[in-house]
């Protein structure tokens, strides 16, 4: 199996139960484990800080994005050590997490995880080239949202609601995205920054 770059995007809070942080952990470890590379947004906290942490604790690699003014509010002293990119705001962070990677996985979360979710799902529907995405629901949080463009479609504003998958563990996920790219091309790199070393 080629080894991935995984985007994740998940919550900078840790959400009102345990559950949260826990899978977050455990999809960070799978990645390790396999040996992907996670890309994400570089935060020390939330369920972001968990995945990093699960990444970290198997030996993992780790590319950070993150806009200068979030640093101080979201990199914590918990940060697992990582190559950094720094980016000028979140739409630079959006688009260079999502040229650098090979897949999406989405945790639960809030408007940025959404922004993210939403915006890997119109590329896909405009046809650009957008790695597959998959959607771990812990206790039914991504319900609403499907249920959204289930509703969108039907009033005809919307042409395609298949366009990622949903499962409720991190270890399907991870084979998921590897069932889903492996017979793909690997995407080209793109971005120039050089990534620093952080810790
Ligand atoms: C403000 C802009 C767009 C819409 N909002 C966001 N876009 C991208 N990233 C965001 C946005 N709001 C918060 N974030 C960051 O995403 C991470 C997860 O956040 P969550 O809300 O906890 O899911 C975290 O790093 C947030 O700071 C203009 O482009």
């Amino acid at each position: 199996m080629a080894k991935l770059s995984v985007g994740v995007f998940c919550g900078a809070s840790k959400g009102n139960s345990p559950d949260y942080l826990d899978i977050g952990h455990e999809l960070g470890r799978m990645l390790g484990v396999r040996g992907h590379r996670l890309v994400y947004g570089a935060g020390g906290i939330g369920v972001m800080g968990a995945v990093a942490r699960g990444v970290a604790a198997e030996g993992g690699r780790i590319l950070g994005v993150i806009p200068e003014f979030l640093r101080s509010r979201e990199m914590s002293d918990e940060l697992p050590s990582q190559e950094l990119v720094l980016t000028r705001d979140l739409l630079d962070r959006k688009r260079r997490m999502i040229d650098g990677a090979d897949a999406f996985i989405a945790l639960p979360g809030g408007y940025g995880t959404v922004d993210e979710v939403v915006e890997v799902l119109s590329m896909a529907a405009l046809g650009l080239d957008v790695g597959p995405l998959v959607l771990i629901d812990v206790a039914g949080d991504w319900d609403p949202f499907l249920a959204l463009v289930e509703g969108m479609a039907e009033r005809g504003f919307v042409r395609r609601t298949d366009l990622c998958h949903v499962v409720d563990r991190a270890s399907e996920a991870v084979d998921l995205v590897e069932a889903l790219v492996e017979p793909m091309v690997p995407r080209a790199r793109r971005g120039s920054e050089e990534p620093m070393r952080v810790r």
